[in-house]
């Protein structure tokens, strides 16, 4: 990205405001509500592949994935672009002159790869018009609210989260941006019995890269070598993303990372340097009366 470009953001990010407003009860970005038509009323082509995920629960990660998978692990060419740019994000609206996601997938060649936060409710109808391929990330929500936490810290365009006690109350209420991580992977969840949409855990992807790479690929339709397959799981790797300045948000506007880091831990269980004992049997109450009968099972620790 130009340098330039970089800065010109940077300068406007300081001086500007994040709101926040509602869309059909989901807290967004007030920049986003603003331009909600343009953005409800995307134009997905049928070749398109969609990574969707609550924030936090490993949407890069499988952005690179993807795009390894698809360039049949050609590095050099994963490392074109950020992945922020690569990628369009569907609803963000940057600061100029940043191109919002909607500008930047329109001038894309296909087939292309482009990543929401939205709750399925609230998903442009033309990707099931089109019958969409769909990645949906989901992370256990313990670990995503202290990964949310430390990200609305470093993201200049996230409301700033507040003392970490208010933010846990915050998160369990469904006051951040994109709204209520329960009704998030429930609504995704249940919507995999009308659409092509391959359901991936964070922590199986902790657990066993290689096998969770295996089943994007093959949901893509993809065959791809042993040998081929091992170097998509180096280079996707925590320690090779966390180097990588195309992935580790470096080069990010709006992201400051002085306070904490993009790739900060990647790990799962994190949440117990957190949570105190009393958050603890307040989250897990909570969390049985929400996800009862969901049929989801999330481990928050292996
Ligand atoms: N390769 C790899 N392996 C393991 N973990 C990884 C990897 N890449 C990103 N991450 C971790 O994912 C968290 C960031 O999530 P997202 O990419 O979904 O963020 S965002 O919502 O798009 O801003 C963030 O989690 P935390 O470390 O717990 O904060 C990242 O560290």
């Amino acid at each position: 990205m130009d340098p330039r470009t970089i800065q010109e953001v940077v300068k406007k990010t300081e001086n500007s405001q994040v709101t926040m407003r509602h869309i059909e009860g989901v807290p967004l970005l007030g920049s986003t509500c603003d331009a909600w038509d343009s953005i409800y009323g995307f134009k997905a082509r049928g070749d398109d592949i969609l990574i969707a995920t609550f924030p936090k629960a490993g949407t890069t990660w499988m952005q690179e994935i993807v795009d390894l998978i698809l360039l049949e692990g050609d590095v050099e060419k994963s490392r074109r672009a950020p992945s922020f740019i690569k990628v369009p994000f569907l609803e963000l609206i940057p600061l100029k002159p940043m191109p919002s996601g909607v500008e930047l997938a329109q001038t894309m060649k296909s087939p292309r790869v482009l990543k929401t936060h939205l709750p399925i409710n609230l998903l442009p109808p033309s990707f099931w018009e089109k019958n969409v391929k769909a990645v949906y990330v989901a992370r256990n929500a313990k670990d995503c609210m202290v990964s949310y936490y430390y990200f609305q810290k470093i993201s200049k365009s996230l409301p700033d989260p507040g003392t970490w006690e208010n933010y846990f109350s915050t998160f369990l209420s469904g006051d951040v941006p994109w709204g209520s991580w329960f009704d998030h992977v429930i609504g995704w969840g249940k919507a995999m019995d009308k659409h092509q949409i391959l359901f991936i855990f964070y922590e199986d992807m902790i657990e066993d890269p290689m096998r969770e790479i295996r089943k994007v690929m093959k949901f893509l339709g993809k065959d791809l070598s042993e040998e081929v397959l091992e170097n998509i799981k180096y280079h996707t790797s925590f320690q090779a993303m966390k180097e990588n300045p195309m992935t580790n948000f470096s080069l990010h506007p709006n992201v400051d990372q002085t306070i904490s880091l993009f790739m900060r831990k990647g790990t799962v269980g994190d949440w117990r340097n957190h949570f105190s004992v009393a958050q603890n049997i307040i989250f897990d109450e909570e969390y049985k009366k929400k996800m009862e009968g969901s049929g989801l099972n999330f481990r928050t620790e292996l």
